[in-house]
């Protein structure tokens, strides 16, 4: 059975976010057509915790993620954002929202400050008035300051993925939401936006971030959710999330057949035996010690003997079926 953690709501959650959960829905779908694009999920960001939303391409997360912010109907199911139930209350919800879905449209001849002028003097909640300083805020905020003024063509792809996250900036928000903003960016462009993001949560704003590869997000997150298929398949926080994983014997022998003999009358369920191996599921409250005490006491030779967790990674996996990708 999947893994399925409730996240606790954190004690010290802003007065706002009346469940504790930045972002909470219940039972939200969407269906195109026949395909059951998102299927009956429950998700919920925690106030303050940064939430990585994992699953492989075209498992749901950006249609889950339009749902969210009002830019797709759901086909049934409801959600708040930061304790607004929407889409009643949207406006009030999306002017403490800044998200990252497709990416603003940048002017590659503009500077970054020219090309945040732009975005924010297109805002008609924005004040004219305090623009300049609010633009500065958002700039030294995702550290773009020395290179406000070069043109955003000359930018590297890290500093173009902070960019957006400025524009999302403007106006001081509550919780972030990031589409894959690390897809397509180098390793140090991958580092400068984890980075990035990490410093955003330190503040309290809570994010959700979603990302096909774990390893790339895990080292910022407090939370994951896994999607496969539309369906969440996990969700809890990412140390809830390892405590769920089963540990695994592995023993090698000469003499596999009475290792397993030996190990069938423990509790040691689903028994695998190979040439000069053997595998199972040691119940929890039986110590490895045990194991090879009892071994040894009927002879057999142990020339192995390994109790293992599989990884995050290994869960990740296992529950979406995505193998591992190598980014040069
Ligand atoms: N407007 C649409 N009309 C029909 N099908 C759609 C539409 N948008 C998304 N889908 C389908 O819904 C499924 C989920 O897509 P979605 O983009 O949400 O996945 P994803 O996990 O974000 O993947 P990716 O990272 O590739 O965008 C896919 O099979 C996709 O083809």
């Amino acid at each position: 059975m999947p893994p399925s953690v409730e996240a606790d709501p954190a004690p010290d959650a802003p007065a706002s976010a009346v469940s504790g959960y930045a972002v909470e829905t219940r039972g939200l779908t969407k269906i195109f057509g026949s395909q059951r694009a998102v299927d009956g999920i429950d998700l919920r960001v925690p106030s303050g915790g940064v939430y990585g939303f994992l699953g492989p391409n075209g498992s749901g997360k950006t249609t889950t993620i339009r749902m969210l912010l009002g830019l797709v109907r759901p086909t049934s199911g409801d959600h708040d954002i930061l304790g607004h139930p929407m889409p009643e209350e949207l406006t009030a919800a999306l002017h403490r929202v800044g998200s990252l879905i497709e990416g603003p449209a940048f002017h590659p001849h503009l500077s970054g400050r020219a090309n945040l002028r732009r975005l924010d003097a297109a805002d008609a909640r924005s004040d004219a008035r305090t623009a300049a300083s609010r633009i500065d805020a958002a700039l030294d905020r995702v550290g773009l300051t020395p290179a406000a003024n070069k043109r955003f063509g000359a930018y590297s792809l890290g500093m173009k993925q902070r960019l957006a996250i400025a524009a999302a900036l403007l106006a001081p928000r509550d919780l972030l939401v990031l589409d894959e903003p690390t897809n397509g960016l180098d390793p140090q462009g991958t580092r400068e936006v984890r980075h990035l993001v990490s410093e955003l949560a330190s503040d309290g704003i809570s994010v959700l971030v979603s990302s096909h590869l774990l390893a790339e997000i895990q080292q910022i997150c407090t939370h994951i959710g896994v999607m496969s298929a539309g369906k969440l398949v996990a969700q809890g926080s990412i140390d809830d999330l390892r405590a769920t994983r089963t540990a695994r014997l592995h023993l090698g022998t000469p003499d596999p057949a009475r290792a397993a003999a030996v190990l069938a009358k423990l509790p040691v369920s689903q028994l695998v035996s190979g040439d000069e191996t053997v595998s199972g599921i040691p119940s929890e409250d039986l110590a490895p010690e045990d194991l090879v005490r009892a071994l040894v006491a009927a002879d057999v030779p142990v020339r192995r003997f390994t109790v293992d967790r599989p990884s995050l990674e290994d869960l990740y996996v296992s529950l979406t079926g995505e193998g591992f990708e190598v980014r040069s």
